[in-house]
């Protein structure tokens, strides 16, 4: 079985990405680019990445409404990526438009509450309550719209898992026990987040930011 562990390659620089991608190949299980790597290199820059050999996880989180998101998963589908993200608080529909639009074996996921958000941020956004109950709610209206899973933190998969046995649960927002959590709110161990029923942990600075990336990779790898 290929690693659950995908690292989130967040440079504009493709030279640099393809080396990490090089370094740590042997140790994870996909590549996941998002926005930085997408607006500096475009497609031409995730059809590079794509040679390199493992599944490509394009995290632009897409959110508009549902004509304008159905349009740019078409304007992506030559590059038939592995997985890719939209946002739940799009609605129903836009999720229904994502998943017809997208390639059939592509993986449709819906980012329920931004990893960096803890309970206060959504007060002061106007949601009130603990991103628990938010994430519950969203992974719910994500299953009925045909989708096929979630984004989440590794302190709610375990209950989101439990609501929807077939789901893929994509985790970010994970750390090593002694790693620094950045702008991360809502983090866990890659172990605790597999244990709790992640499909595919996120890893990215702790990877890409350590003085060994193999290392790192390698590191994480062996806790699992
Ligand atoms: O809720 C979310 C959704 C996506 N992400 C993405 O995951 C990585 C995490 O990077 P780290 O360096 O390990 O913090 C990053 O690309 C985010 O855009 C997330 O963190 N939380």
């Amino acid at each position: 079985m290929s690693s659950r562990l995908y690292v989130a390659l967040d440079t504009p620089d493709l030279a640099r990405a393809r080396s990490i991608a090089h370094r740590v190949h042997n140790h994870v299980g996909g590549i996941k680019l998002g926005l930085e790597f997408f607006m500096a290199n475009g497609r031409a820059g995730v059809r590079e990445m794509a040679e390199i050999g493992l599944p490509i996880f394009l995290d632009l989180k897409f959110h508009d409404i549902p004509n304008t998101v159905a349009k740019a998963i078409q304007a992506l589908r030559p590059l038939e990526p592995a997985i890719l993200t939209i946002h739940a608080a799009g609605g129903r529909a836009m999720m229904e438009d994502a998943k017809a639009a997208a390639p059939t074996g592509t993986k449709v996921v819906a980012v329920t509450v931004l990893t960096s958000l803890d309970g206060s941020d959504l007060g002061s956004i106007g949601l009130s309550g603990d991103p628990h109950e938010h994430v519950e709610r969203l992974a719910d209206l994500a299953r009925s719209a045909g989708i096929d899973g979630i984004v989440c933190s590794g302190a709610e998969v375990k209950a989101a898992h439990r609501a929807w046995p077939q789901g893929f649960f994509v985790v970010p927002g994970v750390r090593p026990a002694d790693g620094a959590a950045g702008d991360q709110k809502r983090v866990v161990t890659p172990r605790a987040a597999l244990d709790a029923g992640a499909s595919i942990l996120v890893v990215g600075r702790p990877i890409t930011q350590a003085e060994d990336p193999d290392q790192a990779a390698r590191a994480i790898e062996a806790t699992l």
